[in-house]
């Protein structure tokens, strides 16, 4: 067999029976259930499912925030930890902070993670300046990045957010309900603009939603899960041809997908209690 086409399909990340427990005995919580899940290279994957299922931990696990209880991570081939995997992260409330320009907020993972933060001091500061400036035009910022955070509106501020997740070029984005307080319509286009982004990039997306039309847009595959313990109930691609608009989302196919959703997650086991 063709090496190059075997080590294609090593996952990028592979969760492997991983099962967490929150808290000590005898208060012990059972967030996961021994879960599996491969994603591979350059894939988009969204979780659904009820509040509560492990959604986010199952983000916190990929990026190392927490160990599963049980369970093996791994990340190209190699247990999860064996070496630094770069990772962009982007949450509901932007984290941007307040006394920092767009410009310099974008550019903060450039001055920490390696191996850009070796040459910051160096000679890349105006390079990396021009990479900044760059992704904010991408995302229909240009002109702002002098501003500060409280001079954007809340869909701006977003805009900036995944940029600064992406600009140190992560192998994985984690996204944990990253338009979840924006207005419909302002979330809408900021689909249109995380998918031009990961179109644009080989970057692979795990995200977290509980908007079922959004996970339908933004991803090549949907994960559902049950409630608490969670685990995947059903693992579907989503077949739409991209670029994806929002029309398409009012079409009977995707309408279906939606509706099937829908009915998986409010049918599903009722969580245990404990
Ligand atoms: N640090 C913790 N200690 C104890 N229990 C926790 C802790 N973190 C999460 N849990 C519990 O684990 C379960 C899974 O939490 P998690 O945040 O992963 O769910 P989620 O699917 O992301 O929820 P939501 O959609 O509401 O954000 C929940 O029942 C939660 O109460």
């Amino acid at each position: 067999m063709n090496m190059s086409h075997q080590s294609l399909k090593v996952p990028l990340i592979q969760f492997e029976n991983v099962a967490v427990d929150y808290g000590r005995k005898p208060d012990i919580v059972r967030a996961l259930e021994p879960t599996n899940l491969a994603i591979t290279e350059g894939d988009f994957v969204a979780l659904v499912g009820p509040s509560g299922c492990g959604k986010s931990t199952l983000l916190k696990l990929a990026a190392e925030l927490l160990k599963p209880s049980e369970g093996v991570i791994f990340f190209g081939g190699r247990e999860l930890g064996a070496k630094p995997v770069r990772v962009g992260m982007a949450f509901q409330s932007s984290t941007l902070l307040p006394w920092m320009t767009i410009r310099d907020n974008v550019m903060l993972p450039l001055k920490i993670v390696p191996p850009f933060r070796q040459h910051y001091r160096a000679k890349r500061k105006g390079e990396y300046r021009d990479k900044v400036d760059a992704l904010l035009a991408q995302v229909g910022l240009q002109g702002f990045a002098d501003s500060f955070p409280w001079q954007l509106s809340g869909g701006m501020m977003q805009r900036a957010n995944l940029c600064r997740a992406l600009i140190h070029e992560p192998d994985l984005l984690l996204l944990d309900e990253p338009f979840g307080a924006l207005d419909q319509f302002t979330r809408e286009e900021l689909w249109g603009t995380l998918q031009e982004l990961w179109m644009s990039t080989t970057t692979t997306v795990l995200l977290v939603t509980h908007d079922l039309r959004e996970a339908a847009y933004l991803a090549n595959r949907i994960c559902v899960m049950s409630p608490r313990p969670g685990r995947i109930l059903d693992d579907r691609e989503v077949p739409f041809a991209r670029p994806r608009t929002v029309e398409m989302t009012y079409e009977p196919d995707f309408t279906a997908t939606i509706q099937h959703l829908r009915s998986m997650i409010v049918h599903s086991p009722k969580e245990k209690t404990l």
